[in-house]
């Protein structure tokens, strides 16, 4: 086996992520001397069924850099960096549980990730074109969340993402630029509105101001895409992370308590009311049947499942069983490496499931995603405002590919 691809070193240390929470950084080495960092990022709204992140008491993440200093180094050290498939398995079969909770989704996605970058590193390709290999062709479609709410902010707003989507555009900069106007003028708006106070930022850059209907923070989005003269290109999205807002028997919105069928309702009268081409996480995580409904009666929408597929096959199976969702969101610490968040690209597209790779609400400066996005040619991206480093940094990759490697915009043409 070739020396320069040998895996000489692992390593791990705790990172802060944009919360200021502590997070895991990997860093490899080959005996080549080339060598890569993966960071793993995290959820505040997650799912029941995520990859288990293994945490200290105190929320640090001193026992997982552990683990990567002791078991995995010793166990990964002398594989060949490219093996990814391989290094994966190993670290499934090292943890041995259904979720990663004795080595735990955080470590070794990190370590999954660090694996890629080191690889491609080694190889002098781009990140996505390791993935990707010559078949790259288009970049994903923005999901920018302007609007924060839900767990993501302090205000009232049980909707947790009011997203907008610059479709029509001819290439990704434009389309960038354009959704990047919308959000300046979305804050001037609320700025005239509610004074300068209200322009605070929410988890995802987006703004938060102290609302609590779902409608007012719509019409404020509505009102800053019409307003700056995009009403045909750019259309509207929303993660309702319903789960945290439900009962157990009731969703609460709005000041009121609605029952599960009340709520295809209350969608179906936002689809009315807005352009909504995008509806995440409409039901709480176990109801297949209401996303199967919902999808059905609102067949232009892209309805699509985070909380409840979790980057997991199982559960996508399910889904597609029955007919739940046209998408799924791809968060690659959802199930903890990269070979099965591959695994379960292959099969959402197999099933002509749309892939929305995404970001965390906690991220690092590190814009793996943009470069996974692009490699597995991902419909759309969600990765926040166009704001704040950790989020510019996603787009400002995806900008870079564009202007070295001019990869064209799909946008409206393979979606509307
Ligand atoms: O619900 C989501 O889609 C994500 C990212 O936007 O939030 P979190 O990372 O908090 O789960
Ligand atoms: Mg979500």
């Amino acid at each position: 086996m070739n020396d320069y691809f040998r895996i000489k070193k692992i390593k791990g240390y705790q990172i802060l992520d944009s919360r200021g929470n502590k997070t895991i950084r990997v860093k490899i080495e080959t005996y080549g001397g080339i060598s890569a960092t993966g960071d793993a990022p995290a959820g505040a709204s997650k799912g029941s069924r995520e990859a288990i992140e293994l945490r200290d008491k105190d929320g640090g993440v001193t026992r997982a850099v552990e683990l990567v200093n002791t078991l995995i180094n010793d166990s990964l050290r002398d594989f060949d960096v490219r093996n990814q498939l391989g290094i994966d398995q190993t670290l499934i079969r090292m943890d041995g549980t259904p979720n990663k909770s004795r080595v735990g989704g955080n470590t070794t996605i990190a370590t999954s990730i660090a694996v890629a970058k080191t690889a491609a590193k080694a190889m002098g390709l781009e990140i996505f074109q390791y993935i990707g290999g010559p078949r790259v062709r288009y970049l994903p479609i923005p999901l920018l969340n302007i609007l924060n709410g839900g767990l993501h902010a302090g205000n009232e707003l049980k909707i947790q993402e009011f997203i907008i989507i610059p479709l029509s555009f001819d290439s990704f900069h434009e389309a960038l630029y354009a959704a990047d106007e919308v959000y300046k003028q979305l804050k001037g708006i609320i700025t005239e509105k509610y004074g300068k106070l209200y322009t605070m930022l929410g988890d995802e850059g987006g703004v938060a101001p102290p609302l609590s209907k779902t409608e007012d923070a719509l019409d404020l989005v509505y009102t800053a895409i019409k307003n700056s003269g995009y009403e045909d290109k750019i259309v509207m999205g929303i993660d309702a992370a319903s789960s945290d807002f439900f009962n157990g028997s009731q969703y609460e919105i709005d000041g009121k308590k609605l029952s599960p069928d009340e709520m295809i309702d209350y969608y179906i009268q936002l689809a009315s009311r807005y352009p909504l081409l995008y509806i995440e996480d409409p039901f709480n995580e176990n109801d297949f049947e209401r996303f199967s409904i919902l999808q059905q009666k609102l067949k232009k929408t892209i309805v699509t499942g985070d909380d409840l597929f979790t980057t997991n096959i199982e559960y996508l199976k399910k889904g597609i069983e029955k007919s739940s969702a046209k998408g799924t969101i791809v968060k690659p610490n959802q199930i903890g490496t990269l070979s099965e968040t591959f695994e379960y690209i292959e099969f959402a597209k197999k099933n002509s499931i749309k892939i929305i790779v995404s970001h965390r609400s906690g991220e690092t400066e590190d814009s793996f995603i943009a470069d996974l996005a692009v490699g597995v040619q991902s419909d759309f991206i969600k990765t926040g405002a166009p704001a704040r480093g950790e989020r510019t940094s996603k787009y400002n990759r995806l900008l870079e590919i564009e202007n070295d490697y001019g990869i064209e915009y799909y946008g409206k043409k393979i979606y509307l």
